[in-house]
């Protein structure tokens, strides 16, 4: 049973938008709402009408475009200025036209920042948040007031900070949000100023953390241990400076360690995904070691890990993976021993045993190479094919035989650089494909864009399966010093297939050649199980018969 008092509150779209980085378009923030509502967040705090001409526009089209099931939205404002009546203060006024059920207001409760930021009386900043509250909850919205630099407030000046506390639950505030706005807090502290001030004022408190010692998400939680009824975070943390409380994270762990169903069972186990959707929308990449959802959350490379593993998941892992959607992966790497690759042949989909001798041979192999050079951490693709020599106990089938291959780099005009147009690549591939000659000529920006190019060319016609395959990225690494061996560079490929993404590695003391070698893996990995093999091959009348490995 889900539990409905506890209050989720995100704010993405105002606070995690105000780190550096993060540019929304009103149609991303709108689109970040619908993600964080099906997640099951209660609040969604669009950002500050008035203030900011894309957040004004945000709850405009809101009001018609987005229908939201599950969260109410509030619109974030500071209290009246100094000396300004609430009803005239014009981004009072804009709060209100924001038409939202909740308003969060943010509010001075250090006596520094009220003499010195806001430069004006103590006394004045408390009419200034009890006369902003009252009006309003008089036209009708719930309030909650963020209090800003609460935890530093309260060591400088307790009494003035309780006063905050009391003068906006008073006047109507629904729950006092303590900030700690510079996030230097420690759970402890937090712990106890959170206790002390509900035990003194008896108000229903929030929490709202950032991340400077990097202790925004346990701040969150010790508050929520000490009795606060109110999270506040952002998606994956993002926020001004080192960030906030990543809500992903304090939502796994209030439902996961805490037993406090704060969304259902069934929406959490979107969370990994709800983070992936929100990651696309702002462009920012997201930390492959972010608790729970990363991709890295339950990904193991150890062997004694992998050993454990076998057994039972729960061995070296603290929690389920799939319960938040994430899932289990080994690395294969020369820190791996038979089991990792048993573990990765099992993901991989073949059904082998620790024990055996196919497997016993692929880890020694792993790591025979990977002290030459080779990193299969994320060539899975080339560790795949190596695999499948091992349990066939055959070299690896070939649909095509490669006679020769050349590269050629035309200079420019002279100039020079980098942009110099006139420099061209060219490669050309002789390839035999169930003894027809094909040879086919390739352009590109450098010798690896060329030489794919080439071989598409002359391998696409027979095998249409090739035309899917994209490559992404290319990264190469010179090894010397790093290797006893003569290799000089390695050069790791990713390819995009579909909706799959997975790379290829290659070796060698030449730096086309170890390109050339990953090139190929990454055929011959696409032609392992392709069932159309090949169709027609170029020059022949009659279709080829099929391909048999
Ligand atoms: C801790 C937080 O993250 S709170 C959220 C912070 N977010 C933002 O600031 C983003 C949106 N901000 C803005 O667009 C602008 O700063 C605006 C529109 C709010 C104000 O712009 P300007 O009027 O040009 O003022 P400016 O940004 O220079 O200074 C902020 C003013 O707000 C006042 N102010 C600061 N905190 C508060 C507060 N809690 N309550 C009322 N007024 C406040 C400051 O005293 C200053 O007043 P002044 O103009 O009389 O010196
Ligand atoms: C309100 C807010 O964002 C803060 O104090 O950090």
């Amino acid at each position: 049973m889900a539990e409905q008092s506890f209050q989720l509150y995100d704010t993405t779209l105002r606070d995690g938008a105000q780190q550096e980085g993060m540019v929304l378009t009103v149609e991303d923030k709108l689109a970040v709402a619908r993600e964080l509502d099906t997640l099951g967040v209660g609040f969604i705090e669009g950002g500050w009408p008035g203030a900011v001409p894309r957040d004004t526009e945000f709850f405009r089209r809101a009001r018609t475009e987005l229908d939201l099931k599950h969260a109410v939205l509030a619109a974030f404002g500071a209290t009246r200025r100094p000396g300004v009546p609430a009803p005239v203060d014009p981004q009072v006024r804009a709060l209100l036209a924001a038409e939202t059920p909740v308003i969060t207001l943010v509010a001075k409760s250090h006596t520094g920042h009220v003499r010195d930021a806001l430069r004006t009386t103590l006394a004045e900043n408390l009419s200034m948040i009890g006369g902003t509250v009252r009006h309003l909850v008089h036209a009708g919205r719930r309030v909650f007031v963020d209090a800003e630099h609460y935890f530093d407030g309260y060591q400088l000046n307790r009494e003035y900070a309780l006063a905050v506390v009391r003068t906006a639950a008073e006047a109507g505030a629904e729950t006092v949000v303590l900030c700690d706005t510079n996030g230097g807090s420690l759970p402890d502290e937090v712990a106890a100023v959170v206790a002390e001030t509900r035990a003194l004022t008896g108000v229903q408190l929030g929490i709202h953390c950032h991340n400077d010692t990097g202790c925004a998400v346990a701040n969150t939680m010790a508050a929520i241990d000490a009795g606060a009824v109110q999270a506040q975070g952002t998606a994956h943390g993002y926020g001004e400076r080192c960030g906030n409380a990543d809500l992903f994270t304090v939502i796994a762990n209030l439902v996961l360690k805490r037993g406090r169903e704060v969304v259902p069972l069934e929406r959490l186990a979107g969370l990994a995904a709800t983070g992936r959707a929100i990651a696309e929308l702002t462009e920012l990449p997201s930390s492959a070691a972010a608790p729970y959802i990363g991709e890295s959350a339950f990904t193991h490379k150890a062997g004694l890990h992998a050993s454990a593993l076998r057994v039972d998941p729960d061995l070296y892992q603290h929690t389920r993976p799939e319960l938040v959607g994430n899932a289990m992966r080994t690395l294969v790497s020369d820190m791996g021993g038979r089991s990792s690759i048993e573990l990765k042949a099992r993901e991989l989909g073949y059904d082998v045993e620790a024990g055996s001798d196919e497997v016993a041979r692929a880890a020694t192999r792993v790591k025979e190479l990977e002290s030459n050079g080779y990193s299969f951490e994320s060539a899975d693709a080339s560790f795949e094919l190596l695999l499948r020599e091992e349990l066939t106990g055959a070299p690896r089938t070939r649909p095509f035989e490669v006679e020769s291959w050349s590269v050629s780099v035309f200079g420019g005009s002279g100039a020079g650089g980098p942009h110099d147009e006139a420099v061209r690549t060219e490669a050309t591939v002789r390839l035999s494909v169930l003894g027809r000659s094909i040879t086919a000529t390739g352009h590109g920006n450098g010798p690896v864009n060329a030489l794919d190019t080439a071989l598409h060319a002359a391998l696409d016609p027979c095998f249409p399966a090739l035309a899917r395959l994209q490559l992404v990225d290319y990264r190469v690494r010179v090894l010397s010093g790093e290797t006893g061996s003569s290799a000089a560079a390695r050069v790791l490929i990713s390819y995009q297939d579909g909706n799959r993404r997975w790379g290829t590695v290659g070796v060698d003391a030449n730096t086309t050649a170890a390109s050339w070698h990953a090139l190929l893996d990454a055929v011959h990995y696409v032609l392992l199980d392709d069932p159309a093999r090949p169709a027609l091959a170029v020059g022949a009348t009659e279709p080829l018969e099929p391909f048999r490995p």
